[in-house]
């Protein structure tokens, strides 16, 4: 299994350029079982969450090209399967995302439950009752769930009770091949979600409210191809922000978007960090020390949960005392006992984290336990005297493409250890 070694104390300099979002990546590829197609996304991430998508997605029959030199992802055909199983969603739990489009354009899917993960139990019930509401039946057998709708999806008003970016995206692509309406009530407002909404807009579905917590869908008889440039990942932005903050560099984050960083944005210059936006991007700068800053995370457009681990990293090392609060998943904290391992002085309460900075973090050996716990020590281990070597990055490689390379190639003292 490889690792990362990595030796901390150099500030970071120069450009990272910011690949498509992973998160707004893998529901668009689900999107593609929505028509014949072909659907072209440009800006493709070759990660290991895209590439469990496509063999998902080819099982299911679709054809999926992925040219990763032109970052073009190519994606088409019928469906002639229509069973997810569990091999694949318990490696993704986005996997989920099929079930939606499956039982719309094909009437019936049988899609493995997802279960549990690393960082919550994360259940699906919002998804189903919300198909539910739109005329499917859902039985729930030997771990699967076996939908039909028959007679096809009805529009449906569905008010979901929590903000949910699954549920929405779920139900936003079921949607659009429904009879009549449908109106999703406290949708979630990611911006991962208003690029599905406009690449369905340019299949021929018909959407209103994109970027509001009401989307309104009118049912259209099919959809077809197009081509869809996929957003800039916020999320590899902030957290090589975090990277430049943490190290006293000055990165240019090339192609970020400023207006997608948003609170991260805000939280990061209350620490000391400056965001700016620049002609290519966004430049990140530290001039002076950081300082310590509360934050609680939220759905868009408040502090993104998958930035919590990145922004404690630099909390770890600022001046004063910071407290983290975790409201979108109970089990999100498992960075802290590695990070306390490294000198870091950080002790939970229930949903929060009270870290008190320290002046320096050292080197130390860490095992990664999810995605962004991952990238957390590794960030902590910029900051860090002597060595550093996280575990277990096959988490990382969900996330990040070439994470190593991108950090090495502004001055990090970083390589991968193949395993
Ligand atoms: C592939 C992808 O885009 N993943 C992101 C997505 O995950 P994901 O879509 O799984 O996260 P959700 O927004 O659905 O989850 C938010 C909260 O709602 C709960 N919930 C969700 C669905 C449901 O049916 N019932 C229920 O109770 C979850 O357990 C969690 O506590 O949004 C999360 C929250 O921003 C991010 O951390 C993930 O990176
Ligand atoms: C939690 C994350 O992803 P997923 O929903 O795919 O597990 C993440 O990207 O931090």
């Amino acid at each position: 299994m490889d690792r990362i070694r990595l030796r901390g104390g150099r500030p970071l300099r120069g450009s990272i350029p910011i690949g498509g979002a992973k998160n707004a990546a893998l529901p668009l590829m689900a999107a593609a079982l929505l028509s014949e197609g072909p659907l072209v996304l440009t800006n493709a991430p070759a990660l290991d969450d895209t590439r469990t998508m496509a063999g998902l997605l080819a099982q299911h029959g679709l054809s999926v090209e992925h040219d990763t030199i032109a970052r073009t992802m190519t994606l088409g055909g019928t469906a002639t399967n229509l069973v997810a199983p569990y091999d694949l969603v318990r490696k993704m739990r986005a996997s989920v995302l099929v079930l939606g489009p499956l039982l719309a354009r094909y009437g019936e899917a049988k899609v493995s439950l997802p279960g549990g993960c690393a960082i919550g139990t994360r259940p699906v019930d919002l998804h189903l009752k919300g198909l539910e509401e739109m005329g499917a039946k859902i039985d729930l057998d030997s771990g699967y769930m076996n939908a039909t709708a028959p007679g096809g999806l009805r529009g449906a008003k569905v008010f979901f009770t929590q903000v949910s970016v699954g549920a929405t995206e779920n139900l936003l692509m079921a949607a659009t091949l429904a009879d009549g309406m449908t109106e999703l009530v406290n949708a979630a407002r990611e911006p991962e979600i208003d690029d599905l909404a406009h690449c369905l807009i340019a299949m021929g579905a018909k959407i209103e409210g994109i970027g509001t917590d009401r989307l309104r869908i009118e049912g259209v008889k099919a959809l077809h191809g197009a081509t869809h440039p996929i957003v800039p990942d916020r999320i590899e932005a902030g957290t090589f922000a975090c990277a430049a903050g943490i190290t006293g560099g000055e990165v240019l984050l090339e192609g970020a978007k400023l207006e997608h960083l948003g609170t991260v944005a805000r939280v990061l210059r209350e620490a000391g960090v400056e965001v700016e936006e620049a002609p290519r991007g966004v430049v990140v700068k530290r001039l002076s020390g950081l300082r310590g800053v509360d934050v609680m995370t939220e759905p868009f457009p408040g502090f993104a949960t998958d930035m919590q681990a990145q922004f404690m990293a630099l909390m770890a090392v600022a001046e004063g005392a910071s407290m983290i609060t975790e409201t979108i998943f109970e089990n999100r904290f498992m960075h802290v006992p590695e990070m306390n391992r490294m000198g870091a002085r950080i002790n939970v309460h229930g949903s929060s984290a009270i870290v008190r900075g320290v002046s320096r973090l050292s080197g130390a050996p860490v095992m990664a336990t999810d995605l962004r716990a991952s990238v957390s020590l590794i960030l902590a281990g910029l900051a860090a005297g002597g060595e550093t070597i996280v575990n277990r990055v096959y988490h990382l490689d969900r996330g990040y493409e070439r994470l190593e390379a991108k950090l090495a190639a502004v001055g990090a003292d970083i390589e991968r250890l193949p395993g």
